[in-house]
């Protein structure tokens, strides 16, 4: 390509994938955790809430546990029991529904968590807009903190220099067939080591985007984080 020939404009569509058939055993609530309440709404209802504000998102797709028994249908969301064993089996199964529906390879997929509710849609808007002209793809993430220590036997191997270390956060951005492809590579291991998207990505020899988000996008994982949800959500209404 000549320096005078402009670059094709990226026509791709994105969808969202938000994998929700996690058990949540760490938050110790007899609800499973997306479906526990914040503000009188279930957790997973306002992680919804800030995907359906996307303008750029085509289509939400949540992926339920075959036996979930709480779930009620969302207008414009689109919901399939179809999650595994591991959140990586989970997205699986919801990349395997995207392409049977008929989404061409070439589209982009952001895989979510339905745990992060505080996700505000211009962050997901920052990440769609660094991805888009981007061969590979990449995530939201927040640069390290804190000082990092490697723990044995509960006490302090050593100090781990903090620069260049990243929290990854979602929505996680990539093209829907080379993160099928990447995945399905990992299933005859078991998903063992896949964490998120970027690591089967990475697996496959290439590095995805940092794209810096906010601390405020954690992940509600803890009895704790559910306070902290709930005053983040209060503060913004
Ligand atoms: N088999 C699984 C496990 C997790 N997830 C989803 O992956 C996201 C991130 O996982 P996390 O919330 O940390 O995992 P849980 O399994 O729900 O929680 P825990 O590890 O505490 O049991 C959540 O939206 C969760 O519903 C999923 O779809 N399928
Ligand atoms: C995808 C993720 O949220 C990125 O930080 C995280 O890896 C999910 O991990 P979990 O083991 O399912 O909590």
């Amino acid at each position: 390509m000549s320096p005078d020939t402009p670059a094709s404009p990226d026509t791709a569509l994105c969808h969202a994938l938000l994998p929700t058939a996690g058990s949540g055993s760490r938050a110790g609530t007899a609800l499973p955790k997306q479906y526990q309440p914040l503000l009188g709404r279930p957790l997973v209802q306002h992680t919804l809430a800030a995907l359906r504000a996307v303008p750029g998102l085509q289509r939400v797709l949540v992926v339920l546990a075959p036996d979930d028994a709480h779930w009620t249908d969302v207008p414009g969301v689109d919901a399939l029991r179809c999650g595994g064993a591991t959140r990586a089996e989970s997205v699986f199964n919801g990349l395997e529904a995207l392409r049977a529906a008929g989404v061409p390879d070439t589209d982009w997929v952001l895989v979510h968590d339905a745990a992060r509710c505080l996700v505000t849609p211009d962050e997901v808007n920052a990440l769609i807009d660094a991805c888009r002209g981007d061969a590979v793809g990449g995530l939201l993430a927040l640069p390290l903190p804190d000082t990092l220590k490697a723990e044995a036997g509960g006490r302090v191997q050593q100090t781990i220099a903090r620069e260049h270390k990243w929290l990854a956060q979602t929505p996680q951005m990539f093209r829907l067939g080379e993160l099928h492809a990447a995945l399905a590579a990992a299933r005859a291991g078991g998903f063992a080591g896949i964490t998120d998207e970027a690591s089967a990505i990475e697996r496959s020899g290439r590095q995805p985007r940092l794209v810096e988000g906010r601390a405020s996008n954690f992940k509600v994982t803890y009895p704790h984080d559910f306070t902290l949800a709930e005053a983040i959500l209060r503060s913004r209404s």
